[in-house]
């Protein structure tokens, strides 16, 4: 299957998984990934705010303010090319033309280095580690030259198989889903 088919057959998927189970597919998830030693590890982790048929990152990100971790979302520019900004309880996101919320252009960016963590998001995944996403491209250009740990909190669903990787793709360092924890040792 090519990465158009794939993309739009896993939107068609995630939008109708029934809500109970992808609730408690993501409830297993996050159990296990706040146990892990990059959740305990990371001081800053970037994650996404989703849209609804995506991993539902609220808890996430009310669990890591608990914490007292610094929350960091990214910011889509031109030529696929993307930051990631600082995110606090009080701060007025903007709805992007693609239907994301993200923090005002007008906000300055972390450096890279400042990540510990970086939740990937994505569409599909394979169990070597590679991902497909929306197509943007977005993530592939910024974890190129990334030194942190990078995870995807992946649905029992979404895990199929992939297309040979291209020379762009990055793979992740770990998959999560709801009964087991993927390393890839690079
Ligand atoms: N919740 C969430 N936020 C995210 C991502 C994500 O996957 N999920 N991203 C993950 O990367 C980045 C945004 N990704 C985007 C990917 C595509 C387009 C977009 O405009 N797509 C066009 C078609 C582009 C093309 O064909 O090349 C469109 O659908 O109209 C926008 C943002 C950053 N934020
Ligand atoms: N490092 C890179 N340098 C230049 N172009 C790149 C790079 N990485 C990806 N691209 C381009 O971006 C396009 C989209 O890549 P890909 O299909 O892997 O996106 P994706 O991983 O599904 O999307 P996203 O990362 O936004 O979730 C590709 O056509 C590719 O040519």
């Amino acid at each position: 299957m090519n990465k158009q088919k794939i993309r739009t057959d896993m939107i068609q998927l995630l939008k109708s998984y029934p809500k109970k189970e992808k609730q408690r597919e993501e409830e297993k998830i996050m159990h296990t990934l706040f146990k892990t030693k990059m959740w305990k590890n990371a001081k800053t982790i970037a994650v996404v705010m989703a849209q609804d048929f995506e991993f539902d990152t609220n808890k996430i990100i009310e669990k890591a303010w608990e914490e007292g971790k610094t929350v960091a979302l990214p910011r889509a520019k031109a030529g696929g090319i993307m930051d990631v900004v600082p995110y606090s309880k009080d701060m007025q996101l903007e709805r992007t033309s693609f239907g994301i919320l993200e923090p005002a252009r007008t906000l300055t960016a972390l450096s890279k280095k400042e990540i510990e963590l970086i939740i990937v998001p994505g569409l599909a995944f394979s169990t070597d580690g590679f991902r497909v996403g929306f197509g943007g491209g977005y993530y592939d250009r910024f974890l190129k030259d990334y030194d942190g740990v990078t995870v995807s909190l992946v649905l029992e669903k979404q895990l199929i198989a992939l297309p040979n990787p291209e020379p762009f793709d990055v793979p992740l360092d770990f998959l999560i889903t709801a009964d087991q924890i993927f390393r890839f040792n690079r």
